[in-house]
């Protein structure tokens, strides 16, 4: 038995960040994800002239903490929408720089698991990090790097719109690729100025103190963070938002909960009631301790690992009310062989030997594709994973690269436009093409738990969302 010590949810993080630098007082976040995505987004706020202090740790536990102000009840949805049911988290020391490009880093083998997955695992972030926002006046000019996160080139704009001055945004070579078109639009039928070529990265906006807000529509069939973006700035806009999206399903339903959610706890009127309409309320938000839970997409290559070689492991921390969909993942999981169970420990998922293909719509956790095709390709029958289109948009066309790197070690791959068939096949040695992507890292990673001689070819992509990926996964093959 692993027990598996991560540290907090980037999606949490990155909203708990946001919202503190649009309120009116001070906040602190509790056990955040210090990873290169929540790092940028910190660096992006603070250029925008909040002061965030990510360097904090307090020697007590979260439990010292001023208990952070309880969500507003009827208003807020939480039944109807409400958390998915399954403590606070333990994380540990944040020794590394997550926005490093270790070069030694850079290849490494996967190393095929000897026995069970087992040994203790914990991050490298801090047990007791909080970071300490004071936000200040919005205003520019200011350059953000985005890097290649979805989050900061999506929930940065309509920040960089409320600031007084000219905001340059750009991000790394990928980070051009990637779908920014809807949200730029709807911030403009909202009154904001933006230069943008192509409707993407790089963009200027041109900040003037206030957005005049009011109503807008927008196709967020691309990414559910166009919704998100602009929902956790609306409070800030004089007239507040009515967001109607158009177009296919919005994928990523729990991240828009996440987002209402949270919205809600900071103080801020949100009315979701009509499908596909937000309307968010002007008004204050106010500054809380954000207490972050455990990463539950970070975990997934570990529980992976625990049903790829009939180990089990514990993901320490795990609260019984999550925003995050482990509902969803607990039944992918408990489909495809494994047993699941939560008690004071936390969520501990166990191999039974048995590992089945899978038919499933992945539309709402679509960011666990990459660890979910590695299972299927390592199963007992095929698969059929569809409802995850928009992921060709991701940090790769995660389509495509699965279907070439999942074919390059054995598997029987096909191609459609919104998903992948994935037939096992006999195990082939591979250099496993990661694409600057850490998701394709961590399937990279649970493929080499079972085939001879697979490379993946650049580990430190992982510090994207957690940095301490490659000892953690040491650790847990080895034991150590
Ligand atoms: O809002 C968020 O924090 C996220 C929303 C999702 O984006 P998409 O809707 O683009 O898939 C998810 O895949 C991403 O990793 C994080
Ligand atoms: C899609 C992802 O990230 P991003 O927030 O950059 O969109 C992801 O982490 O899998």
């Amino acid at each position: 038995m692993s027990a598996l010590s991560l540290p907090g949810s980037k999606s949490m993080t990155a909203r708990a960040l946001v919202l503190s630098a649009l309120a009116t007082g001070p906040s602190r976040i509790v056990r955040p994800l210090h990873a290169r995505d929540t790092t940028l987004m910190a660096a992006a706020l603070r250029s925008l002239g909040a002061s965030i202090n990510t360097a904090g740790t307090t020697a007590g536990s979260a439990t010292d903490l001023p208990k952070a102000p309880a969500a507003p009840d009827a208003s807020t949805g939480i039944s109807a929408n409400g958390p998915a049911t399954t403590s606070a988290a333990t994380t540990s020391a944040a020794t590394n720089d997550p926005i490093r490009t270790d070069a030694a880093n850079r290849s490494a083998r996967t190393g095929t698991a000897s026995g069970a997955a087992s040994g203790a695992a914990s991050g490298a972030n801090a047990e007791s990090a909080v970071w300490t926002i004071e936000p200040g006046p919005l205003r520019g000019p200011a350059t953000v790097d985005v890097g290649l996160a979805g989050t900061v080139m999506r929930f940065a704009p309509p920040v960089a719109a409320l600031a007084d001055g000219t905001v340059t945004f750009d991000g790394d070579p990928h980070a051009r690729n990637r779908p920014l078109r809807p949200i730029v639009e709807a911030l403009r039928s909202l009154g904001v100025v933006i230069d943008s070529d192509g409707g993407g990265l790089p963009l200027v906006v041109r900040g003037t103190g206030a957005v005049a807000g009011g109503e807008a529509v927008i196709d967020a069939s691309g990414s559910s963070q166009f919704v998100s973006g602009l929902l956790l700035s609306a409070p800030r806009f004089s007239k507040g938002l009515v967001l109607r999206h158009e177009g296919p399903p919005v994928p990523s339903a729990p991240h828009l909960r996440m987002t209402t959610h949270m919205l809600r706890a900071a103080g801020a009127v949100v009315d979701e009631n009509v499908p596909d309409v937000w309307v968010v309320e002007h008004g204050q938000l106010a500054g809380r301790d954000w207490v972050i839970e455990p990463d539950l997409s970070g975990a997934a290559p570990f529980f992976a690992a625990a049903m790829v070689t009939g180990g089990a492991v514990t993901l320490a921390g795990w609260p019984r009310e999550s925003w995050q969909p482990v509902g969803i993942l607990v039944d992918l999981l408990t489909r495809m062989g494994a047993e699941v169970s939560q008690d004071d420990d936390g969520l501990t998922v166990r191999g039974t030997g048995v590992l089945h293909g899978i038919r499933a719509d992945l539309s709402e956790v679509s960011e666990l594709t990459p660890v979910i095709a590695a299972l299927a390709a390592l199963a007992d029958s095929s698969s059929s994973l569809r409802g995850v289109a928009h992921i060709r948009g991701h940090e790769t066309d995660r389509i495509a690269a699965l279907a070439r790197e999942l074919g390059k070690v054995g598997a029987g791959v096909t191609e459609f436009h919104d998903g992948l068939d994935i037939a096992p096949g006999p195990l082939r040695s591979a250099v496993f093409e990661t694409y600057a992507d850490h998701r394709m890292a961590h399937a990279a990673a649970v493929i080499g738990l079972v085939a001879e001689g697979v490379e993946l070819s650049d580990v430190a992509c992982t510090s994207k969302t957690l940095p301490e990926f490659p000892e953690l996964w040491a650790g847990l093959v080895t034991g150590s």
